[in-house]
């Protein structure tokens, strides 16, 4: 199902939590909500679930205005950080909540009730937990347990708030593989909500990046952080150097007000001044993190210190040490208008 998002607004009190947001999401897609906390995600996440009402604005689910549907008339599965699992309840139980309390004209048999609840278990491969309670599972399982019954209902639409917020690091990674492929498999629209970037990155088919309330752009993993539309994207999706016009005036191709920002990895090093532009500057760390190499200088008359990311196949044709003085360039750079978003140029 097709979910359109027109000029929405959301105050709580004075402030603007959301302020005109437009978005179109397509049948079967997977979007990341993606931002600092506080952006706007989860209110916008609920205001499409029925949880929050938009002051102003249109929701519609294939076309059809669903503001006057309360949450249970939507058709919407929710999975939430915190495990909302019924804990006096098995897993089977849990995952077979959903379809116990619809209406009686609508309930399946229980025979028919068994078999969806164990191919739902299957299809999150829990299967064998079954008859155990919440409490003796990980987070991890507890996650997919959540979600196992978040599709009970056969929702058109998913909507999940930083399902993975509470896991550690690795268990969040394999998870996040195992929601890509479940989501290959299922085709649900399915909205995310994150403030992790890699995640996001990693797993949504479009990722919409969110600042105050406002989106700041919406786009493909890789055009968001190949194209930044803004600089606050170029910031918060990967690293980036800021070079400013007073301190490097040819690398902002000489435009008044504005700032060149340069991801680490588009920074050639060299010995010797390959061109006129080139910056001097003294290597201060070098530290290998797995296959690459990160590399800080910093100029001579600055203790900012500049990012540089090598391959570590290109580190060890040239190696650098602490105390190097070498000369450096951006390959590829954009350049912005201090405290705006407006592009000037790019190389
Ligand atoms: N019920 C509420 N009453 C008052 N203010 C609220 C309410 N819900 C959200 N807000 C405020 O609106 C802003 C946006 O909140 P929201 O939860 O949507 O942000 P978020 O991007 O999801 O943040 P986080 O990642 O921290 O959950 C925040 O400043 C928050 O304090």
């Amino acid at each position: 199902m097709s979910i359109t998002i027109e000029n929405i607004n959301k105050h709580f009190g004075s402030y603007k939590a959301l302020d005109n947001i437009n978005l179109e999401v397509n049948r079967g897609e997977l979007i990341a909500l993606l931002g600092p906390s506080g952006c706007g995600k989860t209110s916008l996440l609920r205001i499409i679930g029925g949880l929050e009402l938009a002051d102003s604005g249109k929701l519609l689910f294939h076309g059809e205005d669903v503001e006057a549907r309360d949450a249970r008339e939507r058709n919407v599965g929710f999975v939430f950080q915190h495990y909302a699992l019924f804990r006096h309840m098995t897993v089977f139980e849990n995952v077979a909540f959903g379809l116990r309390v619809k209406p009686k004209k609508e309930r399946h048999h229980e025979a028919e009730i068994q078999r969806r609840v164990h191919e739902l278990l299957n299809l999150v491969q829990l299967d064998w937990l079954h008859d155990r309670y919440p409490s003796q599972l990980s987070g991890g399982q507890r996650q997919r347990i959540a979600l196992a019954r978040a599709l009970a209902v056969e929702p058109k639409i998913l909507l999940l708030d930083e399902p993975f917020g509470a896991l550690d690091a690795q268990v969040r990674k394999e998870l996040r593989r195992w929601l890509r492929r479940l989501h290959d498999e299922l085709h649900i629209t399915s909205i995310f909500v994150t403030h992790d970037q890699e995640e996001a990155l990693e797993v949504a088919d479009r990722v919409v990046v969110m600042n105050k309330g406002k989106i700041e752009q919406i786009g493909t993993p890789d055009e968001v952080y190949a194209k930044p539309a803004t600089p606050f994207v170029y910031q918060f999706i990967g690293n980036v150097n800021m070079f400013h016009s007073r301190d490097h005036a040819p690398w902002t191709e000489q435009h008044g007000d504005a700032v060149a920002y340069v991801r680490p990895h588009d920074i050639d090093i060299s010995r010797t001044p390959q061109v006129d532009t080139a910056l001097p500057v003294e290597v201060k760390l070098v530290r290998a993190i797995g296959s690459i190499v990160r590399v800080e200088v910093s100029a001579d008359d600055s203790s900012e210190l500049i990012e540089i990311e090598l391959s570590r196949e290109r580190f060890d044709t040239a190696p650098l040490a602490c105390g190097d003085r070498v000369f450096i360039r951006p390959r590829q750079f954009r350049v912005f208008e201090t405290g705006d978003s407006n592009e000037l140029s790019a190389a």
